[in-house]
C-alpha cells in the first residue's frame, strides 16, 4: 500500500508553510469580526497591517488607535496591494474578492478570501501554540469544524509543559552545536538522548534543570546508549566533546 504521506494530494491541499512576517506588510481588505480575528492573530507574528474598509469594529478601531494597524477607511482600489507579501480579502463581497484576486495574481501576492477555498492562494489553518512548538491543522478546507476539534484535541493533549521544555530544548541545542565536533552524525545521538530524558516532565513537576546540568545529562545518557549498543555488536560510534564536561545527573528514560 502506498505511504499516506507520499499519496498525491488533493483539490486546496495547500503545502504547509512557517512563515516569518515580522515586519512584512499584510493587507487586509474588510474590517469585520472576521477581519478583526485574523488581524489579532497576524499581530503576534509581528507582521504590519493595513486594512482599508469603509467601516471596522470597535476592537480594530483601537488597535488602530494604539498605532498597531494602519486604516486606510474606504472600499477596496486597484493598487492597495501595493507592497504586500501576503493579503486577506474579508469584505464577503464576491464581485469585490474577484478584482482583489485579479491584483494579487499580477503582484504575485498570496491572497487568502475568507469562506471561499478555490479563491485562496493559501488557506488558514487552526492553530496551537506552545511557546515555540506551533502546530497547524488544516482539512484542506473540508471541514472547518473538524479542524477546530482537533485543536482542541492538541490542546489537551500538548500542555503549557511544552513552553519551557522547548525553551530548555534549544538552549541545550546551542551548547551541542557549539561543543561537539564531528557534524550531524556526531551530534544526532545527543539530540535523541536529550528528547529521551525526560526533562519535560520533569520541568512540569517542579524540577530545575540547568543547561549545564541537562547538556551533561544528555551526553552520557548518548555514551551509554552508544556503549550498549557497540557491545551488542552494533556500529553506534562514541561521542566526541570538544571541551571535557563534567559527570552527568539521573537519565530517566520517560518522556
Ligand atoms: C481553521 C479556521 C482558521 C481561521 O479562520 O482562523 C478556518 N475556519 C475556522 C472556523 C470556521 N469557519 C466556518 C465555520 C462554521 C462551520 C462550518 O461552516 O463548518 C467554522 C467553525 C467555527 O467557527 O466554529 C465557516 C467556513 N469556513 C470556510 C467555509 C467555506 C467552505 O467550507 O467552503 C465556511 C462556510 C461554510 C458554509 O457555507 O456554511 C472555509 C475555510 N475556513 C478555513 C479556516 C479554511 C479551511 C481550514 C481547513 O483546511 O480546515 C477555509 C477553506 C478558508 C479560510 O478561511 O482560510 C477556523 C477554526 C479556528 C479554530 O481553531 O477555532
Ligand atoms: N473563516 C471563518 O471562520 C468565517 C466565519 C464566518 C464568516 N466568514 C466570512 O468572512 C467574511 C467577512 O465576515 P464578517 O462577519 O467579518 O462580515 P462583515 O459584513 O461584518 O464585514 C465585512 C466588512 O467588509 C467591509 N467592506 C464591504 N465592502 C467593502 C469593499 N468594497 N472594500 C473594503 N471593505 C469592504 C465592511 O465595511 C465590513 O467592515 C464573509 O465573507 C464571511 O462569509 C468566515
Amino acid at each position: 500500500m502506498q505511504d499516506a504521506t507520499e499519496a498525491p494530494v488533493g483539490r486546496h491541499a495547500g503545502y504547509p508553510l512557517f512563515v516569518d512576517l515580522e515586519d512584512r506588510l499584510v493587507v487586509v481588505i474588510g474590517g469585520g469580526a472576521i477581519a478583526e480575528h485574523k488581524l489579532r492573530t497576524l499581530l503576534r507574528y509581528g507582521a504590519r497591517i493595513k486594512i482599508v474598509s469603509p467601516k471596522i469594529t470597535e476592537g480594530i478601531q483601537a488597535l488602530v488607535d494604539e498605532g498597531k494597524v494602519e486604516w486606510i477607511p474606504r472600499v477596496y482600489e486597484l493598487g492597495d496591494l501595493a507592497g504586500a507579501s501576503i493579503a486577506f480579502s474579508v469584505c464577503g463581497i464576491p464581485a469585490v474578492d474577484v478584482r482583489i484576486h485579479e491584483e494579487a495574481r499580477s503582484r504575485n501576492c498570496l491572497l487568502n478570501v475568507a469562506d471561499v477555498p478555490e479563491e485562496c492562494d493559501f488557506i488558514v489553518p487552526s492553530i496551537v501554540r506552545r511557546g515555540l512548538l506551533s502546530i497547524a491543522v488544516s482539512t484542506s478546507g473540508a471541514a472547518c469544524t473538524e479542524a477546530k476539534r482537533i485543536r482542541h484535541r492538541l490542546e489537551d493533549d500538548f500542555d503549557e509543559s511544552w513552553v519551557a521544555y522547548l525553551d530548555l530544548m534549544t538552549q541545550v541545542r546551542d551548547l551541542v552545536k557549539e561543543r561537539i565536533s564531528g557534524g550531524h552524525d556526531a551530534r544526532k545521538p545527543i539530540f535523541e538522548a536529550a528528547a529521551d530524558a525526560g526533562w519535560r516532565k520533569r520541568l512540569a513537576a517542579g524540577e530545575r534543570i540547568s543547561v549545564e546540568d541537562a547538556y551533561n545529562e544528555a551526553v552520557a545518557l548518548a555514551q551509554s546508549v552508544s556503549q550498549t549498543t557497540s557491545e551488542s555488536g552494533g556500529h553506534a560510534s562514541a561521542v566526541k566533546h570538544d571541551e571535557p564536561t563534567t559527570t552527568a545527573t539521573t537519565a530517566g528514560k520517560e518522556r
